[in-house]
């Protein structure tokens, strides 16, 4: 999908959940700010970044007080519509002090699915990027219902890779990267650093579901590869506990598990 030259790389970032917050489901402030003053560094060294960001029905849930995360609907989309709220003041305000402005972008399936709404939503990204603003994507969560919503986040960056041709797609874990099997399950499990090919051993080695604070465990971000990767764009999966270890992979480090997008220019 590179096909036309860019001066910059353009980098879409995926954080989750439980990233963002502690185990008490209250923002990891140390952490946000870390993350941010990273980000802002390495779009000031010229890179472009699009942050596909997570949390807001957890930091929605923590903000009313309310004793766990509710299963049902309008409660859920309830404290989605505080949390985003609340994220993006934090973004907005912490950016801001590195003279980076952000900007709300909220998606849901159908916008992507239909052809004329999906080329608006790439023509607003595109001007976002050149105007110098980092977008910050979420599902729009409030309006999603299951017909129309990606349902997690990780299948929403790789999609978002795609529509903006991105070069590299990192996701933020709470893990160091891919193993050969679940290492919470399994302590002698070891990190694979790269895969060229998506195949069913590692649809078997992504195993069931992830934390409890996070939804997709290994398969969303296995689904996520495959879009990234047939669209020629890298993904990687690294640890988010310290958001410094980007820096590492945009210096082209080792760090994390490596899926290689396909070369699109055969
Ligand atoms: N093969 C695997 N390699 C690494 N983690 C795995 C694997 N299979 C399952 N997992 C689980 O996936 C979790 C990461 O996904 P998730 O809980 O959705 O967190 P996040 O949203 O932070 O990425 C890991 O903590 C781990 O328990
Ligand atoms: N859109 C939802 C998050 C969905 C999701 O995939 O969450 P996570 O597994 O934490 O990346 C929210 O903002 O709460």
């Amino acid at each position: 999908m590179q096909t036309e030259h860019r001066e910059k790389r353009r980098i879409v970032i995926k954080v989750g959940t439980s990233t963002l917050t502690y185990e008490t489901g209250h923002l990891n402030l140390r952490r946000i700010e870390s993350l941010i003053r990273v980000l802002s560094d390495i779009k000031n060294s010229g890179q472009e970044i699009i942050l596909v960001s997570s949390g807001a029905i957890g930091v929605g849930v923590s903000k009313l007080g309310l004793p766990c995360k509710p299963s049902d609907t309008p409660t859920k989309q309830a404290a989605a519509a505080v949390g985003q709220c609340e994220l993006m003041y934090m973004y907005d305000k912490q950016f801001s002090q590195y003279h980076h402005n952000v900007s709300q972008v909220l998606l849901t399936r159908d916008a992507i699915e239909d052809d004329a709404r999906c080329q608006n939503a790439r023509n607003t990204l595109e001007r976002l990027l050149q105007l110098s603003v980092i977008p910050i994507i979420n599902e729009n969560d409030t309006v999603a219902v299951e017909e129309i919503e990606f349902g997690d986040n990780d299948t929403l960056s790789a999609i978002v890779a795609e529509l903006v041709s991105a070069d590299t797609l990192i996701i933020m874990s709470d893990i160091d990267g891919f193993y050969d099997r679940d290492p919470r399950l399994y302590p002698d499990a070891k990190i694979i650093s790269r895969i060229d090919v998506i195949d069913d051993a590692v649809r078997r080695a992504a195993g069931g579901a992830g934390s409890r604070r996070g939804t997709g465990g290994m398969v969303t971000k296995i689904n996520a590869a495959e879009i990234a990767t047939r669209c020629g764009c890298d993904m990687l999966i690294i640890n988010g506990d310290d958001p410094k270890r980007l820096y590492d992979v945009v210096d082209g480090k080792v760090v994390g598990t490596l899926f290689k997008g396909v070369d699109v220019h055969d």
